[in-house]
């Protein structure tokens, strides 16, 4: 079963108490930031500190992702100190080309290859954050073998794009779209943007039901209180669970008998209803619903 990502929580790299209490909120995933949310006098500081970070707390219970900077800018030791830290996935910012990520992933593999680690240990993310980089974000997604995702990065986009966010999301649209059928396509996780209005529940609401609805597997998020909203959101309704149950049951007792298609409660049951019931289970689970 693929990995559910409905939250991603960025945390800045400098912060030793968000470090240490990260694990506690339940974010499918922690995404340590070396790169926007740190100063450029701290950036050492940050990379010591998520390393020591990554050897002394145990994260085992989510999975770990890093926000590098650019190659230009520290990156190389960013990934250096990441990859023997023992990180689940590097997210390379303001991703504009494929080869932007095919020279990370040489970075990462000569680092593996130093310290004996298998190569191909390290995943890696992208994101997506102009207008070159959405363009580009199909080559983007399929660049690496290592890559597990490509995310939008709402704040830099817009600003490249000479706009701001509304509250419809209207600016995004083509951006999230392009960007999650690039997703689709190279068979990825696609990550929908930080909402950065800490404070609007009913705002951060109205989002996470659109790009659900579009089909992301989650969203960035930036802090703590806004994980409940969407993991609430993504969670199915018991209706949902009981439908996804008895298709299960059904295509169960199907394959007994040697066929693929059934029907339960009169509606065909086939292989891409089955992939959606096991994804509603999954959710389920995750929700800590009761799942036979
Ligand atoms: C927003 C705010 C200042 C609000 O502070 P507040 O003080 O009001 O928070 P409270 O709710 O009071 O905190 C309650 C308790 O949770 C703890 N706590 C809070 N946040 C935590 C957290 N993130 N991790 C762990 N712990 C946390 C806190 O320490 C406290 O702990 P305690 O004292 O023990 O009770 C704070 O959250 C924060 O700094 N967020 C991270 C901001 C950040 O990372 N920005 C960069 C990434 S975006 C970007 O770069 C744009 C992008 O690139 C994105 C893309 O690419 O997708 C693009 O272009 O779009
Ligand atoms: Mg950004």
């Amino acid at each position: 079963m693929e990995r559910l990502r409905r939250t991603m929580m960025f945390v800045p790299g400098a912060n030793p108490a968000m470090l240490r209490d990260a694990v506690l909120y339940g974010a499918d995933s922690i995404m340590f930031d070396l790169e926007d949310a740190v100063s450029l006098k701290e950036k050492d500081t940050a990379r010591i500190l998520v390393y020591s970070a990554l050897k002394t707390f145990d994260y085992s219970s989510v999975e770990t992702v890093v926000r590098v900077n650019a190659l230009s800018a520290g990156g190389k030791q960013d990934i250096e100190a990441m990859v023997l830290g023992g990180i689940n996935v590097v997210r390379l910012p303001k991703t504009e080309t494929a080869q932007d990520i095919v020279d990370v992933d040489e970075v990462i593999t000569a680092v593996e290859k130093k310290y004996d680690i298998p190569v191909g240990t390290t995943h890696m993310m992208a994101a997506i954050e102009s207008a070159e980089g959405v363009l580009n974000a199909r080559e983007i997604a399929k660049a690496s073998s290592r890559m597990i995702g490509i995310a939008l990065g709402a704040e830099d986009y817009v600003t490249s794009q000479k706009t701001k966010r509304y509250p419809d999301g209207a600016e995004l649209s083509f951006a999230r779209n392009y960007i999650l059928h690039s997703a689709r396509a190279a068979g990825i996780a696609a990550i929908d943007t930080v909402y950065s209005d800490v404070d609007n529940e009913e705002g951060l609401r109205h989002e996470t039901n659109l790009i659900k609805q579009l089909g992301f597997d989650g969203k960035s998020v930036i802090n703590p209180r806004q994980i409940p909203v969407i993991n609430g959101i993504y969670a199915p309704s018991v209706e949902e669970v009981q439908k996804a149950q008895e298709m299960m049951a059904g295509i169960r007792e199907a394959e007994a008998k040697g066929s693929g298609v059934i029907a339960v409660n009169g509606q065909m049951v086939d292989k891409p209803i089955v992939e959606r019931a096991q994804r509603v289970l999954a959710l389920a689970k995750a929700t800590n619903m009761e799942v036979d």
